[in-house]
């Protein structure tokens, strides 16, 4: 295994055809794939990057968003260092649906990791039903950073995993100032990272 100094288990949730797999293959591979059939269960991608000199792993889940695979994904919540609540700019559904999602969250996931709410599709404004400022309003009520993103023209992309490791990394270096769950189990040089504070604290 390549060597790293943290690694970091960051997991997307949200409605089905969101995105959250174009999103990671976008950061991971810079890609953005062409009939990308839904997900099944969850997957996983590694992109290790440079945080301030540091060397981090980020290993990302993808989940699937169907109701009928609710119960393997939530089992991925609990070891998860950092959650990416997504929904679609252009489905009001997929942004009505989040307090049930942060119900999910809560059940199953670590308090006071880094949780990030992300709208995407941004490039297809003409098409949008959710207002900026209705998200921004539900991410400051619920805590949560937000950003908008499209998976398929690379905007904010990279800013938003980049962020979050900036944010794990400093946790990690001070963890008596966070909370959140307990280490992953790790093969070779990557050290396993102790608790985090929230992002939108
Ligand atoms: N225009 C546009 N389309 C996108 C964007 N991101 C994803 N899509 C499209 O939205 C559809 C669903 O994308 P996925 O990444 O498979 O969605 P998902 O959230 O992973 O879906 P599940 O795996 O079913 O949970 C696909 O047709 C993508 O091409 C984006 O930023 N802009």
């Amino acid at each position: 295994m390549e060597d790293c100094d943290f690694l970091f288990k960051i997991v997307l949730i949200g409605n089905a055809g969101v995105g959250k797999t174009c999103l990671v293959r976008r950061f991971t591979q810079g890609l953005f794939p062409p009939g990308q059939g839904a997900t099944i269960g969850v997957d996983f991608m590694i992109k290790t990057v440079v945080v301030d000199g540091t060397k981090v792993k980020l290993q990302i889940w993808d989940t699937a968003g169907q109701e009928r695979f609710r119960s393997i994904t939530q089992s991925y919540y609990r070891s998860a260092h950092a959650l990416v609540l997504t929904y679609d700019i252009t489905n009001e559904e997929t942004f009505t649906c989040l307090p049930d999602w942060l119900k999910e969250m809560e059940t199953h996931a670590a308090t006071d990791v880094p949780r990030v709410l992300v709208g995407n599709k941004l490039d297809l404004t003409s098409s949008r039903q959710v207002s900026r400022e209705r998200a921004e309003e539900f991410a400051n009520v619920h805590n949560l950073c937000y950003v908008e993103t499209s998976a398929k023209e690379a905007d904010n992309v990279e800013q938003l995993f980049l962020e979050l490791a900036s944010e794990l990394t400093r946790n990690a270096r001070h963890p008596a100032l966070a909370a959140g769950p307990p280490p992953p189990r790790l093969s070779g040089q990557a050290r396993p990272v102790g608790y985090f504070s929230c992002c939108g604290s």
